[in-house]
């Protein structure tokens, strides 16, 4: 993706363009890391319960303060946490050690040289390169970027993502449904995929098994899509809308060895990147997750394109279709001892087991069956 500098308040989840070079330091001056009084430490060296030591308060700095006065030898000044530090002082007695008096305080204990003092860019020093290209944009680094003073940062911008479901079964939700048709879910949970992984989604109304109508539908749009992910109409049925709106016209569309999402098709059309899932939405999502997900992340600069995995012991035996690559959905505790449970049967309609698994089993081409106990490698979903 192209790098675009965007404010702040967008980059969550972005990905760095450049280094990030401190154009100041942090903190920027000498600040109170305490509520109290700045002193000389030498001025209250042997103060104790016992024989307090007592100081002319000379002023009051709350934080925000820009004017001040250099501490005199033999007075305080009272500071609040985050207060510049006055020239002259190099210690903090903290409020509770004192009597809190704003005439003539009252200190009872020491303060050695530096204590509760924040010294200027303890933190970061002006010119240091704080943030490398490439890094992850959270909630740490944006709040580290806007306290080094940035409004804006140079990142890759969120690829803009095309959804469009077919099929002449497809029925919007809210609508009455009649017998042979089912509400269009493909197209909110594609679309909701995208947004997850960073990307902007523009769901499209569903079309017909109709070329002429799905060529209508996306004609318009084209011109701002950087990838068109569709569902549905890929199979070997006599109406397979999308194979026959896109075959000869840049895109591929072939069997992969894996289960589900055995139908697929991928290429270009006028230019834009295509993918085209699978219809049975399980075998929609498993095909975002396997291949759509990498490739957005990788576009968006992102170093790991994968999803974590782990290890674990399967509580029930189950079986694998020989010489496909098959993706059952689970449930993984890591808590006790790190398991996966199988949710549901490997049908690739089953779309409330989808919605309860955290995980997807992947079990490889030459595995047809795993018993209790066998270890297997899980996919996860969440987080
Ligand atoms: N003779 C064959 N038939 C099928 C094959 C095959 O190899 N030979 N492959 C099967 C497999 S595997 C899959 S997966 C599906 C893929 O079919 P399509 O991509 O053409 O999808 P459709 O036929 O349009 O729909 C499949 C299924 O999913 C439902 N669907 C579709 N879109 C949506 C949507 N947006 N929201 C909710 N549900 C949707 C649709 O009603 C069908 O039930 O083909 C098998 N057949
Ligand atoms: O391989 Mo299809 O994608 O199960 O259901």
């Amino acid at each position: 993706m192209p790098v675009r500098r965007l404010p702040l308040a967008d980059c969550l989840g972005l990905v760095l363009a450049e280094d990030l070079v401190a154009p100041i330091s942090l903190p920027p001056f000498d600040n109170s890391a305490m509520d109290g009084y700045a002193v000389r430490a030498a001025d209250v060296a042997g103060a104790s319960a016992a024989e307090p030591v007592e100081l002319p308060v000379a002023d009051d700095i709350p934080a925000g303060r820009v004017d001040l006065v250099p501490l005199r030898p033999g007075t305080a000044q009272r500071i609040m946490t985050g207060a510049a530090l006055p020239a002259g002082a190099d210690a903090i007695v903290q409020v509770e050690h004192t009597d809190g008096d704003t005439e003539l305080v009252t200190v009872f204990a020491p303060a050695a040289d530096g204590l509760h003092v924040r010294r200027a860019a303890s933190d970061v020093a002006a010119g240091a390169r704080v943030l490398a290209a490439g890094q992850r944009l959270g909630p740490a680094q944006l709040g580290l970027a806007a306290a080094l003073g940035c409004r804006e940062l140079p990142v890759r911008r969120r690829p803009r993502v095309l959804v469009l479901s077919t099929g002449s079964e497809l029925v919007e939700p809210g609508e009455p449904l009649r017998p042979g048709q089912i509400y269009e879910s493909n197209g909110v949970m594609l679309a909701a995929a995208v947004r997850e992984v960073g990307g902007e989604a523009e769901l499209l109304r569903f079309v017909p098994d109709d070329v002429a109508a799905f060529h209508a539908t996306i004609a318009g749009h084209l011109a701002d899509a950087d990838v068109v992910i569709t569902s549905g109409g890929v199979s070997a049925g006599a109406y397979e809308v999308v194979k026959d709106a896109f075959t000869g016209r840049g895109v591929e569309f072939v069997k992969i060895a894996m289960q589900p999402g055995a139908p697929q098709g991928s290429g270009r059309y006028e230019g834009v990147p295509v993918v085209t899932l699978p219809g049975n939405p399980v075998s929609a999502h498993v095909s975002f997750e396997v291949f759509v997900r990498p490739a957005l992340r990788a576009a968006m600069g992102h170093r790991v394109t994968d999803r974590p995995t782990a290890v674990a012991r399967i509580t029930a035996a189950i079986t694998s279709p020989a010489g496909r690559r098959q993706y059952r959905r689970g449930a993984y505790d890591p808590s006790s001892g790190r398991v996966v449970t199988p949710v549901g049967g490997p049908g690739s309609h089953l779309l409330s087991s989808l919605a309860i698994a955290d995980c997807l089993i992947e079990l490889p081409e030459d595995v047809t069956a795993v018993g209790v106990g066998d270890e297997v490698t899980v996919i996860l979903l969440e987080g």
